[in-house]
């Protein structure tokens, strides 16, 4: 097998994903990515090109790989049916509070540090561990600003996301699916950058006993949000303490430039809009010799993947999923 994202002939896992395709359609060698290292990589791709079901092929390869574990942010539910192929668990996310430092909170919820209620809001954050306890310190205060922070403090409580507990995502036999489907976009930041920051510290801390890979549906839903810096740092170093990230998104041209360009594996499906093939364009290094929109494929299914590491682009046919695939785009027929 063809092993994407490796430089040598180093042993380890790889993750099947598909085949080499020709100019003809016909396909040829299998391919596989590297799972011995980590990896930073973006799947883009315009709607119904197949970047969900990508994401779960390689969810699917992930969960059967020993020493690493996928967490999946899966704003579509279009990963519910994981388990039944491997290993997996589909949760309901919830977060501490105390998981969001105090200047997310101020995004979250709209209340830029510089006003009164927004303020008040970062110091209720700054001293207290939960939910509740920032409603104290809120109502204890009396200082201006209090109610509007107070207002925001009950809307954010009506998600029902944020628990002391929180959801442990890092289940080194299984993977995580945090179901976030239907939860308000500023929710989707604060548990996007929740997850992220607590995977990133527990590596860091070394406390994790299988190498995480972050999966996030939908990623342009979240890179303007307060979720942007948990995966920039996620995507920029996350990868020196074991951490891999792979974004999915059908607007490349949206996603702030760092994105595309720290992404040492792209998987380009495909894409109709200038801007997003220019976005890609810009940030991936030139590995082929025709222009970008030429090489992008017409097929659902089919990609373009640029390997930074083996400084080669390939054309593949992803392969099927063993799971039943969950993404938005199904018919009734
Ligand atoms: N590798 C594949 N093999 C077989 N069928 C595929 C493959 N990839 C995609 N498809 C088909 O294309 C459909 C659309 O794929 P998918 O849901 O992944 O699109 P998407 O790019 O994520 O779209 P959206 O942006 O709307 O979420 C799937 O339901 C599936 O039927």
């Amino acid at each position: 097998m063809y092993v994407l994202g490796r430089s040598d002939e180093t042993a380890g896992p790889v993750l099947p994903v598909g085949r080499f395709r020709a100019p003809d359609g016909s396909h040829g060698t299998r391919v596989g990515v590297d799972a011995n290292a980590p990896h930073a990589a973006m799947v883009v791709g315009k709607r119904g090109s197949g970047k969900t079901y990508t994401l779960g092929v390689l969810a699917e390869a992930l969960a059967r790989t020993d020493g690493v574990t996928p967490v999946v942010l899966d704003p579509m539910r279009a990963f519910a049916t994981l388990p039944d192929a491997v290993p997996a668990t589909v949760v309901q996310p919830r977060i501490p509070a105390s998981a969001l430092p105090p200047r997310a909170w101020c995004d979250v919820l709209s209340l830029p540090p510089h006003t009164p209620a927004g303020a008040l809001l970062w110091q209720a954050a700054a001293e207290s561990e939960t939910l509740d306890a920032m409603t104290r310190f809120l109502d204890a205060s009396g200082a201006p600003g209090g109610r509007a922070a107070r207002n925001a403090l009950a809307l954010a409580d009506a998600w029902s996301v944020f628990d002391a507990d929180g959801t442990d995502v890092l289940d080194p036999d299984r993977a995580t699916v945090l179901d976030c489907a239907g939860l308000p976009r500023p929710a989707l930041a604060a548990v996007t950058r929740a997850v992220t920051d607590t995977v990133y510290a527990a590596a860091i801390a070394g406390d994790i006993d299988a190498l995480p890979w972050v999966l996030v549906d939908e990623a342009h839903a979240v890179t303007d949000t307060a979720a942007w810096p948990g995966l920039r740092r996620l995507l920029t170093r996350g990868r020196k303490p074991g951490v891999s990230t792979v974004l999915a998104t059908q607007r490349p041209g949206a996603l702030p430039p760092a994105a595309v360009s720290q992404a040492d594996l792209l998987v380009a499906h495909r894409l109709t809009a200038r801007d997003d093939i220019d976005a890609l364009e810009t940030a991936s290094p030139t590995y082929f010799e025709s222009a970008l929109a030429d090489a992008l494929p017409r097929t659902p299914g089919d990609a373009l993947v640029v390997d930074d590491t083996g400084e080669t682009a390939h054309d593949i046919t992803v392969r099927e999923r063993d799971a039943p695939h969950g993404g938005r785009s199904r018919t009734v027929t």
